[in-house]
């Protein structure tokens, strides 16, 4: 059976760029809940390690500098059937691909600059949500 959570991030560029807030209320309308949030800055390293599958693809250094260049948001998003639905709601990686009312049509600007993440399985976001909270903090949210 689907889990019910999965991890996102907004990411650099579309938090600096005042779209944070936009962002967070299309996902809550669209009937996830916030288990856990938080705001912070990946070190260069950081990015690689969350990345690391696609470690000696060519765009693996520009994407992990993109991702380490500014404030993400990360958060825990609970849901029925979470993975896949956040999938179809965020939209395809290359904007120009995504379709209309998706967030990386209304939000992103690029491949790299493409707004948002999310977790691609339930396996992925057992490990993601691990790489960003804290047992503790996973715990209180009941998670
Ligand atoms: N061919 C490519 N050229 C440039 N950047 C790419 C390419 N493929 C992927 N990326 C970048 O690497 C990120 C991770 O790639 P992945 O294939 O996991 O896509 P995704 O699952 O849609 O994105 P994310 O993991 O960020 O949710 C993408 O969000 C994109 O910014």
């Amino acid at each position: 059976m689907a889990g019910n959570k999965t991890l996102t991030i907004i990411k650099p560029f579309a938090v600096k760029n005042g779209k944070l807030g936009a962002i967070l209320h299309k996902i809550e309308e669209s009937g996830y809940r916030f288990a856990a949030i938080k705001t912070l800055k990946l070190e260069k390293h950081e990015a690689e390690e969350f990345y690391a599958e696609h470690q000696g693809k060519p765009f693996f250094d520009d994407l992990t500098d993109f991702m380490s260049s500014g404030p993400i948001t990360a958060a825990i998003l609970t849901k029925e059937n979470a993975v896949e639905d956040f999938r179809y709601l965020i939209g395809a990686t290359d904007p120009s691909e995504a379709q209309e009312g998706t967030i990386r049509k209304m939000f992103a600007t690029s491949k790299t600059r493409n707004a948002i993440h999310g977790s691609d399985s339930d396996e992925s976001a057992d490990r993601e949500c691990d790489f960003f909270f804290s047992r503790r903090e996973r715990l209180k949210t009941d998670i």
